[in-house]
């Protein structure tokens, strides 16, 4: 058995497991069965924060596999509060429904890339959503000026408890990055601690929350008292993603270089940039949501992958993450519960091409809105990101130069504000180039 082969059938039979665990009250059918083998691997991670020692070893195993065959999978039973999330969404539901005055207070500008924006650009085009990025809380004067900027929060007589929470999701994620990262570790046959210098205490990460406006201004009632989106109608929704997911699937066809093909210059960063009045995010993002919609952008996101080390998701309950897997669009279930975990690009580099930083994008096209809260999980400024010598042999010859993820993430953001041609990416590092 090839050592591919012999990982495939680890991560299957865990993921067969896990499956079951998450379904004990009845067997599969086949419909399920089938569903199963097409959609992002979903791992169980129970210890993950409360066990004392590695190796819990299908999980390794499987978290290996999942990396790369997918890039992407899913962790539930993983120990963290369900309240500490939900309120996550809470407070991110509250922010958003701030006036938009409010917000643009604490608007991120080209030279700090920390606080509330709604005129994204991924791939040169502008994506249908509103977000907050917000950093680890500073700790001294030489961190406040790290290369991301400094943490801008909106008025606190107007969000009085959103900082203390958002904190408190942000401390408890750092925990789950580093258990991700040992687990990653223990799977490419590395210490668990191995890479603790990159990762560990001077680490970057960020977090995002973001906010989908629905296409059409049916979102009056929508959200449920505990923060957690739709209570009406998600089936609907469902219904209409996957149907818009069939249709994409034989249009919007990535290139191999993660650019979408006639779209990649399909920049229109005026149309609705700055253009909305102060107003309710529900009433505002609706009709921008709509001009958007008639103007022929369905994407929250366009195609991408993701600059960092790994992303950890929590996803609402409406669907629209899509990743793309063996030459299709597969839509990312909704798990109550559940993190959506994806390989970025320096983990990719990294893993010297083994683990695969995927494309995903995000459909915006239901009637409902939709949220998602992502903590991207990176290495310090200063890490020289280069393949690992245990990923490197005649058959995986060295694929990346090294990458300075200080330079690559600011280029990256540099990007995201402003439209000056194409972005930064992987390809730019080929040893071939
Ligand atoms: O909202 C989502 O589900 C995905 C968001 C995403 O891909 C990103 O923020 O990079
Ligand atoms: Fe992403």
């Amino acid at each position: 058995m090839t050592k591919q082969g012999k990982f495939a059938s680890a991560g299957t039979q865990a993921r067969a497991r896990s499956h079951s665990a998450a379904r004990p009250a009845k067997p599969p059918s086949m419909p399920e069965i089938k569903q199963a083998a097409l959609e992002v691997p979903v791992l169980d991670a129970s210890g993950l924060l409360t066990g004392l020692t590695w190796p819990r070893s299908d999980f390794v195993r499987a978290m290996r596999a999942a990396c790369e065959q997918w890039g992407f999978f899913q962790i539930i039973n993983h120990g963290l509060p369900d309240e500490l999330v939900k309120t996550q969404f809470s407070a991110a539901e509250r922010f958003f429904n701030l006036p938009q005055e409010v917000k643009r207070a604490c608007k991120r500008t080209p030279d700090n890339a920390m606080g509330f924006f709604d005129d994204e650009l991924t791939k040169q085009r502008l994506d249908l959503k509103e977000a907050f990025d917000y950093g680890r809380p500073l700790k001294d004067a030489v961190e406040l000026k790290h290369l991301d900027g400094i943490n801008r929060w909106p008025d606190p007589s107007l969000a009085p408890t959103f900082k203390t929470q958002l904190t408190k999701y942000f401390s408890a994620m750092e925990r789950v990055g580093l258990r991700l990262t040992e687990a990653l570790a223990l799977g490419l046959d590395l210490p668990s601690h191995a890479l603790h210098p990159m990762m560990e205490k001077r680490h970057s990460a960020f977090c995002r929350l973001n906010f989908y406006p629905p296409a059409h201004n049916t979102s009056a009632s929508v959200h449920d008292s505990n923060g957690h989106g739709p209570t009406a109608g998600t089936a609907a929704t469902t219904n209409s993603v996957a149907a818009t997911a069939e249709q994409d699937n034989n249009r919007d066809t990535p290139h191999a270089n993660g650019n979408l093909g006639s779209d990649s210059h399909a920049t229109d960063s005026s149309g609705s940039r700055g253009a909305s009045a102060p107003g309710r995010t529900d009433e505002v993002a609706s009709s921008r949501g709509q001009a958007w919609h008639e103007a022929g952008r369905d994407l929250g996101i366009s195609p991408h992958s993701d600059a960092g080390f790994l992303t950890v998701l929590a996803q609402g309950p409406t669907p629209g993450l899509e990743v793309w897997h063996e030459g299709r669009w597969h839509l990312v279930r909704p798990i109550p519960g559940a993190f959506v975990v994806n390989v970025g690009d320096m983990c990719e580099v990294l893993t010297n091409g083994r683990y695969k930083a995927v494309l995903h994008r995000v459909l915006a096209s239901g009637p409902q809105p939709r949220s998602s809260v992502a903590f991207f999980f990176n290495p310090s400024y200063e890490s020289d990101v280069a393949p690992l010598q245990s990923c490197i042999s005649p058959q995986h010859p060295l694929k990346y130069k090294p990458v300075s993820w200080g330079y690559y993430r600011t280029e990256r953001f540099a990007g995201d504000v402003s439209d000056a041609g194409k972005e930064i990416q992987l390809d730019d590092y080929l040893v071939q180039n």
